[in-house]
């Protein structure tokens, strides 16, 4: 299980990243998709990517609004690998013309 990172670390990591925000507990970032079959589309990508980490988002879907949160539950904040899955996530996402 990686270490827990720590508030510097979150926010270095925070700006190598598009759009998320969030703490040492939970990053989080809300992506907008071109329609609502992108977003589901999108989330199934993601689904995926999370399932070959078994490192999995919690995603809130609002029509083409995806909100997105990372945290390691069995570390009980922000590691490294909610950083590496947002840093795929941002890549699905530009991949998918979501902003
Ligand atoms: C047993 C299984 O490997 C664990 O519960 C995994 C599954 N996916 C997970 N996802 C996230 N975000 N945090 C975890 O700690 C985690 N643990």
């Amino acid at each position: 299980m990686p270490q827990i990172l720590d508030e510097a670390a979150v926010l270095a990591a925070l700006s190598g990243l598009d759009n998320w925000t969030g703490d040492f507990k939970q990053i989080r970032r809300t992506l907008t998709a071109p329609d609502f079959p992108t977003a589901i589309r999108i989330v199934d990508v993601i689904a995926v990517a999370a399932e070959d980490m078994n490192h999995h988002p919690d995603i809130d879907i609002r029509w083409r609004t995806l909100h997105i949160a990372l945290s390691t539950h069995d570390a009980g904040g922000v590691t490294s690998l909610d950083v590496e899955l947002a840093a795929d996530i941002d890549a699905i996402a530009r991949q998918h013309g979501a902003k």
